[in-house]
């Protein structure tokens, strides 16, 4: 067994209902720390929902959550995680140098030098207020804020999508560095599949609020093979291959069809079959909902299941 503290995140039967339904539902899972995990899904699938449970901005209907074996609602858990919301909301009358003294003077573990070079590496003024930067610097910013407050566990929601390439290549690097060197926990909801697929080791898939993959990269896209072949049976797909393996998506152009698979065992020879890049199997996850769910053993909680929120 693990010491509770090895898992930064750990999701039980943790659900969301607002007037118009559930956006998040009975979703339970754990992720290691020392991990960069992708938190992907559609628009609406519930993951700023996931993140707000994390960060007490939204309170569960069903569920509880806790990271590194502490209960969300436990304000000793504040320190431990840093949060850098898809709107990064700071104060627009402050200046980027009072912005990060309030970072110092909130945070006990303040790393000055780190927050600053990352604001000087984007040639951002210190004196400047913080309501008249554009989109990116405001971001890198917030990036200094999360990454100054030393946190263990990093949760960010879409925090790239409005930096320039150069800024994305500059600031995954160090998220990169930080999380190696400091063992930091990475949580990042993210649409950039092929960037995720280069910085993050783990992966948490949700669609219309229900977790339908979850685990590390390494186990979970060997799992898939994308096959090819000669369509025979009424649809075009072999029946062999509906049979014997768990397909994830199909599809048929003429004479030939492909599938993005998950093998119950040895392929026939006739097919051609290659592993998939994360991407790849992230695609075909998200365009085929009905897919069945695939967690691993690492990342799946026993006991989970709906029931009322813990208070
Ligand atoms: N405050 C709210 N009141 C009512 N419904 C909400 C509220 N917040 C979110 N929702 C609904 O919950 C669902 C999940 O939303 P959420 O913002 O978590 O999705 P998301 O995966 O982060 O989407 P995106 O990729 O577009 O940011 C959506 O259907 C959304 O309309």
């Amino acid at each position: 067994m693990s010491e509770p503290s090895s898992w930064a995140v750990e999701a039980r039967g943790l659900g969301k209902k607002y007037r118009r339904g559930w956006a998040l539902q009975d979703c339970s899972f754990r992720l290691p720390a020392g991990h960069i995990c992708a938190l992907v899904g559609p628009n609406g699938a519930g993951k700023s929902t996931f993140l707000g449970t994390a960060t007490r901005l939204v309170q569960p209907t069903t569920g509880s959550l806790e990271l590194f074996g502490v209960p969300v609602a436990d304000p000793a858990v504040l320190e431990r995680f840093a949060f850098l919301a898809q709107d990064k909301p700071l104060y627009p009358r402050f200046t980027v140098a009072e912005t990060l003294r309030l970072g110092r003077e909130l945070n006990p573990r303040w790393d000055q030098a780190l927050a600053e070079r990352i604001v000087r590496s984007g040639n951002v003024p210190f004196t400047a207020r913080i309501g008249t930067l554009s989109g990116g610097q405001r971001t890198r910013v917030a990036f200094a804020l999360a990454f100054g407050k030393r946190p263990e566990l990093l949760l960010l929601d879409e925090p790239m999508s409005d930096l320039d390439p150069l800024a994305r290549h500059e600031l995954s690097g160090l998220l990169m560095a930080e999380a190696a060197e400091h063992g930091t926990t990475v949580l990042m909801s993210s649409h950039m599949l092929s960037e995720m697929e280069d910085m993050c080791d783990y992966l948490v898939v949700l669609a219309e609020g229900r977790l339908r993959m979850a685990g590390q990269t390494e186990e979970l896209v060997p799992a898939h093979m994308l096959v090819t072949g000669v369509a025979s049976g009424d649809s075009g797909v072999p029946d062999e291959l509906l049979r014997q393996h768990t397909v994830v998506e199909s599809r048929v152009s003429g004479r030939q069809f492909s599938a993005l698979i998950r093998p119950g065992g040895p392929l026939s020879d006739s097919w051609e079959a290659l592993v998939p890049s994360m991407e790849e199997v992230l695609l075909a996850c998200l365009r085929s909902p009905e897919a069945p769910v695939l967690i691993t053993d690492e990342a799946r909680i026993d006991g989970a299941g709906t029931r009322e929120a813990a208070a």
